[in-house]
Order: structure tokens, then C-alpha cells, then sequence
């Protein structure tokens, strides 16, 4: 299997109302580092998995609507408690609806909240 990863950034600010999330239950700011991986049993004939430009863009539309927002104030988010874990599905899901079908095995979406912590959604294809 082979893989290809590229990285980004995003500035986000949210609250995390349930009991579980203590001061985070407030309104406070995250940037996450996030990582895109693409999967691919065989290589196509470039030679590559995916071209670096072209999973760049992918991770970027999808986080495009996301960045310097307040998360609280996203429709799309209404309701949902915008956990590292949540974030990440979400961006792997809709980089997983542009991917034309066949062609990759899965891919997988990490959030860095800080150095020491992260979270990541795997989704196969
Ligand atoms: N599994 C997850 N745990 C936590 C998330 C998350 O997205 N997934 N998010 C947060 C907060 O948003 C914030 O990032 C950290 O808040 P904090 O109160 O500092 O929480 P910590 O767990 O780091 O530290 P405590 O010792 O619990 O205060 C929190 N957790």
C-alpha cells in the first residue's frame, strides 16, 4: 500500500458544551495542524498516488470554510460537538466525496491540537 501526505493549518474558535470538556465548555481557539493522507494499493502510471498539488487543493477546499470561523456559528455544525475527532471526520468525508470512485483504498485525516495530542479519522474507500 502506499500513501501520500499533505499538511495544513487552521484557525478555528468553538465551545465544547457538555460537562466532560470543563473550561473548554467556553467559547476558546484551536489551531490545528491537519494532515491528509491519501491511500493507494498500486501506483497509477505518473507513478504517484495522488499529485501533492492536487491532495493540497483537496485539504484546502475543505477546510476553506472552516478557517477563522466560529465553529459555534456554522450551520453545517449545528448541534454537533466540534470535538478534534468531529473536525476530522468531517474534513475526511468531504475530501472522500471529491475523490473519484475506484481509484484510492482509503485515506486517513489527523488533527494536531497541540505536539502532544491529536486525533485522526480513518475511511475507507
Ligand atoms: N478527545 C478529546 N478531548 C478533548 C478535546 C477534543 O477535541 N477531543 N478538546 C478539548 C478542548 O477543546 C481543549 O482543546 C482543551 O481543553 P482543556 O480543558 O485544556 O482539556 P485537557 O483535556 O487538555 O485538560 P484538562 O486537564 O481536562 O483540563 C479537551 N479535550
Amino acid at each position: 500500500m502506499f500513501a501520500l501526505t499533505v499538511r495544513d493549518r487552521m484557525m478555528i474558535a468553538h465551545s465544547l458544551p457538555h460537562p466532560a470538556f470543563g473550561p473548554a465548555q467556553a467559547l476558546h481557539g484551536a489551531t490545528y495542524v491537519v494532515e491528509l493522507t491519501i491511500r493507494r494499493a498500486e501506483l497509477g502510471e505518473e507513478g504517484i498516488v495522488i499529485d501533492i498539488g492536487e491532495a493540497t487543493t483537496l485539504l484546502k477546499d475543505a477546510l476553506a470554510d472552516l478557517d477563522y470561523t466560529n465553529l459555534d456559528e456554522h450551520p453545517e455544525l449545528a448541534g454537533t460537538l466540534t470535538t478534534t475527532e468531529a473536525l476530522a471526520k468531517l474534513v475526511a468525508d468531504r475530501v472522500a466525496d471529491r475523490l473519484p470512485a475506484g481509484l484510492y483504498a482509503g485515506l486517513d485525516v489527523t488533527l494536531r491540537e497541540h505536539p502532544d495530542a491529536w486525533a485522526t479519522y480513518t475511511r475507507e474507500l
